[in-house]
């Protein structure tokens, strides 16, 4: 079976994602491309990172009217993402149009709440819900606009999945016991999120910033 685990390849340097890359394919279950790697490197970088054989998971987070959103995810069927992200919060008829626009390959799931985003966070922004409640109705919003799944922290994908069994849950910003959070917020380890019943996790820093990165990959595997 292979590995729940996409790496992030956050870097704007498309010889650096490929000795990445590279270097965990045999401890890893796909690549996860964002938009730090397109915007610097496009529909060529991305092609080149597939020749890796490994599923791609193109995480644009698209968000915008849903005409726009349609139309750019339309310009995104050469590369055949497995995996694609848009925002919940874009609404409904984004979500719909989305999911419509997608090639018949590729999963679109929609990020609920943001891992670096904490209580005091969601009320800058005019959600007075807790994550958790944000997150459940988010999962209800998906589901509903007819998507393959969503994005939440691994405080929150056993709730999201008891209210969607047949969903897909992406859990990033998992944490090795004692790693370094960075700017994420709401964070669990890659266990406590499989368990929790994540499909895949999302892992960057704790592999990409390490000494050695198989070396890191391995060790995650290791614990799941
Ligand atoms: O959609 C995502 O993948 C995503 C959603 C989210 O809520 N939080 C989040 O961290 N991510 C992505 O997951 C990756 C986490 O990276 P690390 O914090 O370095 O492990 C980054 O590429 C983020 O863009």
């Amino acid at each position: 079976m292979s590995s729940p685990v996409y790496i992030a390849i956050d870097t704007p340097d498309l010889d650096r994602a490929q000795q990445l890359a590279g270097e965990v394919r045999h401890h890893v279950g796909g690549l996860k491309l964002g938009l730090e790697f397109f915007c610097a490197n496009g529909h060529h970088g991305v092609l080149e990172m597939a020749k890796f054989g490994l599923p791609i998971f193109l995480d644009l987070k698209l968000h915008d009217i849903p005409n726009t959103v349609a139309k750019a995810i339309q310009s995104l069927h050469v590369l055949e993402p497995a995996i694609l992200t848009v925002h919940a919060a874009g609404g409904r008829a984004m979500l719909e149009e989305a999911k419509a626009a997608a090639g018949s390959g590729t999963r679109v799931v929609a990020v609920t709440v943001l891992t670096s985003l904490d209580a005091g966070d969601l009320r800058d922004i005019g959600v007075s819900r807790e994550a958790t409640a944000q997150v459940e109705h988010l999962t209800d919003l998906a589901r509903e606009a007819g998507l393959d799944g969503i994005v939440c922290s691994g405080a929150e994908v056993g709730i999201a999945k008891k209210r969607w069994p047949g969903g897909y849950f992406v859990v990033p910003g998992v944490r090795p016991a004692g790693g370094r959070l960075g700017d994420q917020k709401r964070t669990v380890t890659p266990r406590q999120a499989m368990d929790a019943g994540a499909s895949v996790i999302v892992v960057g820093r704790p592999i990409t910033q390490a000494p050695n990165p198989d070396q890191a990959a391995r060790a995650i595997e290791a614990t799941l």
